[in-house]
């Protein structure tokens, strides 16, 4: 079976006509939830979907719109079913996000005192591929997205990048598809204004067309129907549609 993806939502941090930037992988009897924001929950539910249904969840960033919604998944799951779910993520990450983040709604004096009492916490080394089900691979790579804060993007079965938010690469971009055989970019993509912490619509357009032609622009904003037919050929991808990865 190929795997299917299907966003959560497409939107920026901020935007309020589209869901936070989280995508479901969907294989044959694996799934796996790449980021859990704020509005993952009511996605969910809008899709008729459950966490039940997710075998694990994979963490870029430490931002509310890809990590917002592990709290309410983690103690949804405690309370229907006692299962820990999965949780990939860079080493670098495991301790800021239980210090930083998680630990304030979750800890509970003598049940709940770390991460691993709440997930299957499986570290990931960056630059190495991880085989997570027979269809699906991942493999981090560590992107640039704001000064001091660790940040990894993907590449799904060594063939599919997906960007977490990330500032302008375009050797990375350019070396993935013409010397790694990259097929498919799945980009976010801030519109307007300047992209100091994220890749703009202006910089992806000035790529050449042969990496233009594998973009998909994701994460942008809702002034997002204006934009369309001015990407430079660069489609959006849309959130809830089902696509083949
Ligand atoms: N130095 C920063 C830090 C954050 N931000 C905004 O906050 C958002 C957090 O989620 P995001 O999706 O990374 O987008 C960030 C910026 O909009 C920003 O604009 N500049
Ligand atoms: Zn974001
Ligand atoms: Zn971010």
């Amino acid at each position: 079976m190929t795997v299917k993806m299907q966003m959560l939502g497409t939107g920026s941090a901020f935007a309020k006509n589209y869901f936070n930037n989280n995508a479901l992988l969907l294989g044959s009897g694996y799934n796996l939830l790449i980021d859990c924001g704020i509005t993952a929950p009511l996605a969910m539910h809008e899709l008729g979907r459950s966490f039940e249904e997710i075998d694990a969840v994979l963490i870029t960033h430490l931002h509310a719109d890809h990590v917002g919604g592990l709290e309410e998944l983690a103690l949804t799951l405690r309370h229907k079913t006692g299962r820990k779910m999965t949780l990939l993520l860079a080493e670098a990450l495991v301790d800021p996000l239980w210090e930083h983040t998680l630990m304030g709604g979750l800890y509970q004096e003598g049940i709940t005192t770390s991460l691993d009492d709440v997930f299957h916490v499986r570290p990931l080394h960056p630059d190495t591929n991880y085989s997570l089900s027979p269809e699906i691979s991942v493999h981090l790579l560590r992107t640039p997205h704001i000064p001091g804060k660790d940040s990894y993007s993907l590449l799904l079965n060594e063939e599919i990048f997906y960007s977490a938010d990330m500032t302008f690469e375009p050797k990375l971009l350019t070396g993935l598809v013409r010397n790694r055989g990259c097929r498919k970019i799945y980009h976010d993509c801030q519109l307007e204004g300047p992209g100091v912490v994220h890749t703009t619509l202006n910089e992806l357009k000035s790529l050449p067309e042969d990496i233009r032609s594998r973009i998909s622009l994701m994460h942008y904003g809702d002034e997002k129907p204006d934009y369309i037919g001015r990407t430079a050929g660069m489609d959006f991808l849309e959130q809830h549609v089902i696509y083949e990865l």
